[in-house]
């Protein structure tokens, strides 16, 4: 059931400002950001594996269940976005822009979210973000509007033609790899299972395994995993998936957090997620924020919930034609040198010194 009537006026025409596949591509270099990534932001995430099922919510700190988002919230986001001086709008891509699909190749987000998106990353008081566990070059195929990126959860981070990565996420991929080609092997006899190599991490689905087969694939997954990935891997859950990654502390909520201190004072956080690991994320944005979690009935730390992607275009939709105009962008005096410093990608995450390696991508 669709709870949400938010759209008002049409959609603004759709921008301009793609990224092409090239530019995806043509990352020449990488921000160093370990400081920011090791020290500033501890993690929120989990860190112990729980069944994938479509449900699972994982640990909270905040236990109450969503409002369904109504047009009776509208006084109430007006309130939160008059006081912007910039909005950050960021968004998970599978079950929020893409319909969840059996086939994670097959994922695109839907005709009116592109459109959406498109016309809200078009104006100048937003900042738009795509925050996926998706490695960052794949979920860059598949919606390109946004100005920023961040990939594997948060460990990867792209911003105009700069990368960065976690510094123990880069020294760990070695592993993730091994775990990957490992399980490959192991899993294959398994109808169904896959595992995508993420290169940051890696991703064992089991949507279309038989039900019969899944504690099996857990109990191999998790034995490769300790096996050789020792103390530095961990296993973490997801919707009908085991996500294998760095044991860091460092999560997509680290990820929103970095990306909202580089932008204006008085910028107001928006983020639109479906998942346990949205819920660092939705930590971090709220209460000053507006957190929206996307499906499921379960407790979450989003103040709102929407029913399906289709939901969520309504919300952006609403946001580009009426939210956008409450945003002053001179209520802040820092916003015009804080804004030139965004539009340089060399010099994006203020503050971190510029020591580029290879990027993941090129090599
Ligand atoms: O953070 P997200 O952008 O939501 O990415 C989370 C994972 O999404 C993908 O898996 C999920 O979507 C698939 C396609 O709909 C579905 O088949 C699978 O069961 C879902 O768990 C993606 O394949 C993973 O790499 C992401 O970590």
């Amino acid at each position: 059931m669709c709870h949400i009537q938010l759209a008002e006026p049409p959609l603004a025409a759709p921008g301009t400002g793609r990224l092409s596949n090239d530019r995806t591509e043509r990352y020449r270099s990488e921000i160093s950001i370990q400081r920011a990534m090791s020290e500033q932001y501890p993690t929120t995430e989990p860190t112990t594996e729980h069944p994938t099922n479509e449900t699972s919510s994982g640990p909270t700190d905040d236990p109450s269940i969503p409002a369904p988002l109504t047009g009776e919230h509208l006084p109430q986001l007006r309130a939160t976005l008059a006081d912007a001086s910039h909005l950050l709008v960021c968004l998970d891509f599978d079950g929020t822009l893409a319909p969840i699909v059996n086939d994670p190749d097959a994922a695109a987000p839907t005709t009116e979210n592109v459109a959406a998106l498109a016309s809200l990353a078009a104006a100048d008081s937003v900042t738009t973000a795509i925050v996926s566990g998706r490695s960052l070059v794949d979920v860059r195929t598949r919606v390109d509007d946004p100005r920023i990126y961040a990939g594997n959860h948060g460990l990867e981070l792209g911003w105009s033609e700069s990368l960065a990565i976690h510094p123990a996420a880069r020294e760990r991929a070695t592993r993730v790899e091994v775990v990957c080609e490992t399980l490959e092997n192991v899993l294959d006899p398994i109808p169904n299972a896959r595992v995508e190599n993420k290169r940051l991490t890696g991703t064992v689905h089991v949507r279309t395994v038989p039900s019969g087969a899944r504690p099996v694939v857990h109990r191999l997954t998790r034995s490769v995993v300790d096996r050789l990935g020792g103390d530095d891997l961990k296993l973490s859950p997801g919707k009908r998936i085991l996500e294998i990654g760095p044991d860091v502390n460092w999560g997509k909520g680290d990820a929103v957090n970095l990306i909202h201190t580089q932008l204006p004072d008085d910028t107001v956080p928006i983020y639109i997620g479906d998942d346990v690991t949205d819920e660092s994320a939705f930590r971090s944005v709220e209460p000053t924020g507006i957190g929206i979690r996307v499906g499921g009935t379960e407790p979450s730390a989003a103040s709102y919930r929407v029913d399906s992607p289709n939901d969520v275009a309504r919300v952006l939709e609403w946001l580009s034609a009426s939210g956008v105009s409450l945003v002053d962008p001179y209520r802040d005096d820092s916003h015009g040198d804080r804004l030139a410093v965004q539009r340089d990608g060399d010099q994006c995450f203020d503050g971190c010194p510029k020591q580029w390696s290879t990027s993941m991508a090129n090599e």
